[in-house]
């Protein structure tokens, strides 16, 4: 089978919402290529993409990749990803200059075409990214996830899972109880098992998600700690947990604060990412309300994620 590949110049701020259209659409890869990324000067190593190569980055703006499946309906689905695109503008998203265009990958072509994009990348103090098809290893104490990246979204390396994981790193204690709203590749719970988590619910509310995040939570053995379940965020959830944690965009997070509060034990903790900094403040007053302290804000790029801890 031949593939299309469509590559769409946009907008940091626009990363997350058009890989969520293209997830929707089922693309069989996607890869981000973002000229931030190699401008970015680093004062620390993590999340740093190893052998950065400026001929992979757009002149300006970021470059989204995604790989579909040349079959019956492909004009249509073409189609309506452009048009879910555009529809982003109304919910003030800047989506930049929106070009899209579309070339041809051949099958031989197509699995090495954004394979290339994946290496082992450390995303913070203990924890490194692994491709499954990377042969890698680990220093003493080093975590490591295990990741096919190309099924849903959570290559590990975005700054919002990075963000969170950073986060999860300073939270979650030997023995604790982790839920993740919106689990996509589970990244996250595979990081919190690996933090020795007693038991971790992943929940998604994509079928795709759900089937990706179990296959690579065997890939990482964690499957005798972490249940994944199709969930639409906390809804029906009477379990109580040490930590939730939840990378989706900030009208999301501010929506289900308030069952949050309901599942977070007090003094457990509720990581929010997949915050633009605009949108922060809001954030922050929205789970201040539904009865959380903000005790840290993570930064990465236009990015924010936040630490809060629940009152009584
Ligand atoms: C930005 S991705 C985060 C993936 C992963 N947790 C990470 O940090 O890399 C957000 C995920 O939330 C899921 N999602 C969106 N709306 C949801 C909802 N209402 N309930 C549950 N999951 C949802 C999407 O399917 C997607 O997998």
């Amino acid at each position: 089978m031949n593939w299309k590949e469509m590559s769409i110049l946009t907008t940091n701020e626009a990363v997350e919402p058009i890989s969520f259209i293209l997830h929707e659409a089922k693309v069989g890869g996607l890869a981000i290529e973002d000229r931030a990324d190699f401008l970015r000067d680093r004062d620390h190593p993590f999340g740093e993409i190893y052998e950065l190569d400026p001929n992979d980055f757009p002149e300006e703006g970021v470059v989204i990749k995604a790989y579909l499946p040349e079959t019956n309906g492909l004009m249509e689905t073409l189609a309506s990803i452009q048009e879910k695109i555009k529809q982003l503008a109304d919910f003030q998203i800047d989506i930049g200059k929106a070009q899209i265009t579309i070339t041809d990958v051949k099958e031989e072509d197509w699995a090495t075409a954004w394979k290339k994009y994946y290496h082992p990348v450390k995303i913070s103090e203990r924890f490194t990214v692994v491709p499954t098809w990377e042969e890698y290893h680990p220093a003493e104490n080093e975590l490591v996830i295990e990741l096919d990246p190309g099924m849903a979204f959570g290559t590990g390396t975005h700054p919002t899972t990075v963000m969170c994981i950073q986060a999860l790193e300073k939270t979650v204690r030997p023995g604790d109880t982790v839920i993740d709203v919106g689990t996509g590749s589970g990244v996250l719970s595979i990081a919190a098992a690996l933090l020795g988590a007693k038991s971790v619910k992943a929940l998604d509310l994509d079928s795709v998600a759900v089937e990706a995040a179990r296959q690579n939570i065997s890939l990482n053995q964690a499957d005798d700690v972490i249940t994944v379940e199709q969930n639409d965020l906390l809804q029906g959830i009477t379990t109580k947990a040490d930590v939730v944690v939840a990378n989706i965009l900030a009208e999301v997070i501010i929506s289900f604060s308030g069952d949050a509060s309901n599942v977070v034990k007090k003094n457990g903790f509720f990581i929010t990412s997949g915050i633009i900094e605009k949108k922060a403040d809001e954030v922050k007053k929205a789970l201040q309300q539904a009865g959380f302290r903000v005790e840290e804000m993570i930064r990465i790029s236009d990015w924010v994620a936040l630490i809060s801890r629940r009152k009584n």
